[in-house]
């Protein structure tokens, strides 16, 4: 769907007038955020948002801090919410969202038709939010995905419900607001967005251990689109993450809803090991003396695999999860485990978010986890029906090493961020009132080296700190499909025109949609629509590819920036992703030194957070410090000598040595997108001088 459908299918006002959306117009209320004035307001939202918790959720009571946080967003006020992992963060915006309905026919507001508006939660997990709304709806509320995965009925089908005003709460990814067409549809949604809620807003911290370049455009597509009030969510957040989040979206001190990080039913305990192979029947024993469902985090997919192997030819019940499985699978393993009492999951990070499982007995670390934060989260996992559960970190040298290859693999060479930047700083808008600049991230993550993650930050600061250019829709170049069922009945325009563009490989029709145009005077959006329709009746099976990036050039008349202001930018944007890698060290560390200090790690882990165990105890008494009162031994490979033969091979092998970083990635073993291009990482030469 193209931005201009999206936004034409949304745009429309039944009383005709019709919004036009100004991305730079100043921030503006759509409605008063102080809707009701009368001094029983409070009283008045605590009794609706209780009657539906009853009726509505089936619940008897709030918890912690909920109430307060939800009665506040009726109030009309923006909060951000850190409760921790299963605490009952999704009820804070759903609530919410039924309440306003409720509330506008108590006060006699808002009484025309499709006037309410809709809660609009923005997460970086599809699964999670279609997970979300099957669960609302079979609760009978009515809620949405908008994902690039849906058909265009079901889209229609959503639209509709939007108009008709009896959709309550739109689910969105983020990258999903760099379209221009969806911005412009929620700036004039019907009845006005009420509530946009943020998941996981940790990530829109720079300094965050998971910032995520899409996550730094919500706070301006908060004012873009005048949404009444902001909720934020997360379950880790430092107080130097919260004072970000607060900041990003003027939220007061007074908004802030914080609940005790501390579970006193998990019991951490750590060990240390110089290898793996040396920790392995530590893990079977502790697995044979706490038996129940467990899970085990690993860093690397072949990890995973290789540990559940070994652990199932000890006869444990175990699976393996990773990002890699097939949907199917990840399906079985995830409902295999939800139903077993006893089983072990072996998984990368990937497996967790959103298992809701009361009874996860143990949360094994066989590798260390990246940070403190990530750590809180997957303990989090453990005891949530409040039953005493086990936490266990090993540390081991060989993990930290990879750890530490993964941090210092992000940073690119300050010549690669300067070609990049250059090359993007060189490109020639389109014509006006377009002014697009065109570029495949894909590609120049591998032309220069920079890992998506890193590219996709430079790309985000250009936007939004130095305000050279907004990202727009990107569009794919490139289709295929597979025929399913003969399509030669279609003699619709579209379909001759895709005829006449489509080139038949061996078991694939390849289109090129550059030459759409030009070709057949088609434009491409039909031809696209054409294709989603037959893939949508099963007639064939689509994938699309080539993804382009397109960004309009902020200020035509100031472009390209003279060397001088390229250059700056490209300092100050290499100083910010040099302070990324100390930050991400730093976060390491942390790990280290929660299990390798002399103190109570359940203290030292709520201190992180800001906070303290009850009554300020100094120890929990059940963690591996306060059983023992022995600091856990840290052990450090024994440093590598100087190889010169190795350090050779790896100068035979890289040719180019126009870049230091790339070469001493080579002899270190830390991949990077040049690194797999030469398909240098399974070569001998690669982490040949590390010693390991
Ligand atoms: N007040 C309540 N009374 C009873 N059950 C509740 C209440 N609030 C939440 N729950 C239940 O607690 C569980 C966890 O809630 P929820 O998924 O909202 O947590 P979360 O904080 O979003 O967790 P995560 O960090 O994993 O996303 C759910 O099963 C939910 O129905």
């Amino acid at each position: 769907m193209s931005s201009g459908d999206e936004a034409d299918l949304l745009n429309i006002d039944y009383s005709g007038a019709k919004r036009k959306f100004e991305p730079e117009s100043p921030i503006e209320s759509k409605r008063s955020c102080k809707d009701f004035d009368d001094t029983s307001t409070e009283s008045l939202a605590r009794t609706v948002a209780r009657d539906v918790l009853r009726q509505r959720f089936g619940m008897e009571a709030f918890r912690l801090q909920q109430e307060r946080a939800i009665t506040r967003l009726l109030e009309g006020d923006s909060c951000v919410i850190i409760f921790p992992t299963g605490g009952g963060k999704s009820l804070c915006y759903q609530i919410p969202a039924l309440c306003f309905k409720i509330l506008d026919t108590k006060k006699g507001e808002r009484q025309g038709p499709a006037e309410q508006g809709i809660t609009l939660v923005v997460s970086p997990l599809i699964a999670l939010m279609k997970d979300q709304v099957d669960a609302l709806r079979r609760r009978g509320i009515s809620a949405a995905v908008l994902d690039s995965t849906k058909s265009r009925e079901e889209y229609l089908a959503t639209v509709d419900s939007m108009r008709n005003g009896t959709l309550d709460i739109l689910y969105c990814a983020p990258e999903r607001l760099n379209n221009e067409g969806f911005v412009a549809s929620m700036a004039n949604v019907r009845g006005g967005v009420r509530l946009l809620a943020v998941d996981e807003a940790h990530c829109i911290s720079e300094w965050g251990h998971s910032f995520r370049p899409d996550y730094l455009k919500i706070a301006r597509f908060y004012r873009e689109i005048h949404a009444e009030r902001v909720v934020c969510l997360t379950a880790t957040a430092t107080p130097a993450v919260a004072d970000d989040v607060r900041r990003a979206f003027d939220i007061p001190e007074a908004g802030l809803f914080r609940t005790s990080t501390y579970r006193s039913n998990l019991h951490l305990y750590a060990q240390s090991y110089m290898t793996k192979k040396e920790s392995y029947p530590q893990l079977r024993a502790f697995l044979k003396a706490h038996p129940g469902s467990t899970i085990i985090y690993v860093t690397l997919q072949k990890q995973a695999e290789e540990l559940a192997d070994q652990l199932r030819s000890h006869k444990f019940k175990t699976r393996h999860f990773h990002a890699g499985l097939r949907p199917d699978e990840k399906t079985t393993c995830q409902e295999a485990f939800m139903a077993s009492k006893d089983m072990v999951v072996v998984a990368t990070i990937a497996f967790g978010m959103g298992i809701d499982k009361a009874d996860i007995r143990n949360v094994i670390h066989y590798a260390a986890p990246s940070s403190l934060e990530s750590y809180s989260q997957e303990i989090g996992r453990a005891g949530r029906d409040g039953k005493v559960s086990h936490c266990l970190l090993f540390l081991c040298a060989d993990d930290l090493h990879l750890r530490e290859s993964f941090a210092r693999g992000d940073l690119p060479s300050k010549s690669s961020v300067a070609r990049l930047l250059r090359e993007v700083l060189s490109l020639k808008p389109s014509a006006p009132p377009e002014n697009h600049i065109e570029a495949n991230l894909y590609q120049q993550g591998r032309e220069f080296d920079i890992k998506a993650n890193a590219l996709g930050n430079i790309y985000a600061q250009l936007e939004l700190r130095f305000d050279l250019l907004r990202a727009t829709t990107p569009k794919y170049t490139k289709y295929s499909y597979k025929q399913l069922k003969n399509t030669d009945w279609d003699k619709s325009p579209a379909a001759t025109a895709l005829r006449k563009i489509t080139k038949k490989a061996i078991s694939n029709h390849n289109v090129d949609m550059e030459s759409a145009y030009p070709k057949t005077g088609m434009p491409r959006a039909e031809l696209i629509s054409k294709l989603n329709a037959w893939n949508d009746e099963n007639f064939i099976q689509l994938t699309a590819g080539g993804v382009v990036n397109v960004f309009r050039v902020s200020q035509p008349s100031e472009w390209p920036p003279n060397t001088n202001a390229s250059q700056e930018i490209i300092d100050a944007l290499y100083k910010d992703m040099e302070m990324r890698e100390v930050q991400e060290l730093k976060r390491m560390d942390q790990v280290v030194r929660l299990i390798s200090d002399k103190a109570c790690f359940s203290r030292k882990l709520a201190e992180h957070f800001g906070d303290s165990l009850p009554g300020n105890a100094q120890e929990c008494g059940h963690c591996t410090w306060c059983e023992t009162h022995k600091a856990v031994e840290q052990f450090t490979p024994p440093g590598a000598s100087w190889d010169g033969p190795a350090f050779l091979k790896v100068l035979e092998a890289c040719p180019e040595r126009d870049d230091p970083r790339y070469l001493a990635r080579v002899a270190f073993g830390i991949g990077s997108p040049r690194v797999t291009m030469a398909k240098l990482s399974k070569s001998s030469v690669f982490g040949s001088v590390s010693g390991i």
